[in-house]
């Protein structure tokens, strides 16, 4: 199975630099971005402001033509997570049965608590989903520096076309088949990057960060696992490997969030209307409301929840963490 065209829907930094990744690997590639200005700019003059400083590959073709960009042997939808459903529906009247929907988003759906997997089978069963998650910064991906992926889908062989379709010199995919590992170690890293980042805000210490890091791990391993995920997938790319990169590096937006709510800056101001798109505000309630359902505790991503919900401040919730009954570490 070969995949020559590849759609991708959403014009924003992940949505282009995937656009990018795919021309790289040979793909002919068009990109459906809603906004008219972003289409002009990155056909006129391979700019976007999602992505500044970096200049595009001339033959990048944007359009707002969703049909034209479904036209195609396999489709990237790169949109925020919450969004995901509105898009599957907006799809359906294009797009032909069978073809692969690759889920790049990180999040979980608000109110369902659903997988993103799972909202697309909803809204869009005649699609064959796939996830695409793992250590990527859009910025890092798009000026083609080294990059490893994973690529997930319930048959392992349109893991491995999926792949080989979108892997060059510069991005390496690898492939699985535990599409419910991926989805929930991308989703909570970012949840879990939101702590790390406020204990840098507050000057708290590369020992605190490090143990926040850990226990996170444990936390989105618990949850993973009690809802069937492999151990190999939450220590592999999409999982520690992206925790890892979320919650280490203030070029995360999760990361930066927290670090400007540990400094004191408030919640209301760092979500208002046109700021960056932060999808562990979004995911943290959602898991939470998750691990309650499955039996699972979550006591980091209930602190982050709390503070965003400002039922607590960042300080009171270490002091929740830190005064939590002592146990043995596993
Ligand atoms: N930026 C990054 O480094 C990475 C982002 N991701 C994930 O990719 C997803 C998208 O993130 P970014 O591209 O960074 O966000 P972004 O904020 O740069 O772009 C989001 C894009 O989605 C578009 N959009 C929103 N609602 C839409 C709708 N209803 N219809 C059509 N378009 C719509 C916006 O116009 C915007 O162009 C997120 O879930 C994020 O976690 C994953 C890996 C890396
Ligand atoms: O998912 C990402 C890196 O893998 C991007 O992280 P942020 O959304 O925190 O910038």
């Amino acid at each position: 199975m070969k995949f020559d065209r590849i759609g991708v829907v959403g014009g924003g930094s992940w949505g282009t630099a995937l656009a990018l990744v795919a021309a790289r690997a040979g793909r002919t590639v068009k990109l459906y971005a809603r906004d008219r200005d972003a289409v002009a700019s990155i056909n006129r003059s391979g700019e976007t402001p999602r992505l500044p400083g970096i200049k595009l590959d001339p033959a990048l073709d944007a359009t707002n033509d969703l049909a034209e960009v479904l036209e195609a042997d396999a489709v990237l939808l790169v949109t925020p997570a919450q969004t995901t459903r509105a898009l599957a529906l907006q799809m359906k009247p294009y797009l032909g049965a069978g073809i692969p929907v690759v889920l790049c988003a990180k999040g979980l759906e608000h109110g369902s608590g659903a997988l993103l997997t799972d909202v697309l089978a909803d809204a869009l069963p005649e699609a064959a989903a796939a996830v695409l998650s793992g250590p990527s910064f859009a910025s890092d991906v798009a000026k083609g520096l080294p990059t490893a992926v994973t690529i997930a889908a319930d048959d392992a062989g349109l893991a491995d076309n999926l792949a080989r379709a979108l892997a060059s010199d510069s991005f390496r995919p690898y492939s699985s088949t535990d599409m419910i590992g991926v989805q929930i170690g991308g989703a909570l890293k970012n949840v879990l990057a939101i702590p790390c980042g406020a204990i840098v805000g507050r000057g708290l210490g590369a020992s605190a960060q490090a143990a926040l890091t850990a226990r996170g791990f444990a936390e989105l391993s618990r949850l993973a696992k009690a809802m069937g995920a492999r151990t190999e997938t939450l220590t592999g790319l999409s999982g520690l490997g992206d925790l890892v990169l979320t919650s280490s590096s203030p070029q995360s937006r999760n990361m930066a969030f927290g670090i400007e709510i540990g400094r004191g800056r408030s919640v209301a101001e760092l979500t208002a209307p046109g700021t960056k798109l932060v999808e562990g505000v979004h995911t943290a309630p959602v898991a939470v409301e998750l691990g309650k359902r499955r039996g699972v505790e979550l006591p980091i991503c209930e602190a982050v929840a709390a503070v965003l919900a400002g039922g607590l401040s960042v300080d009171e919730a270490l002091q929740v963490l830190m005064s939590r009954p002592l146990k043995r570490e596993i």
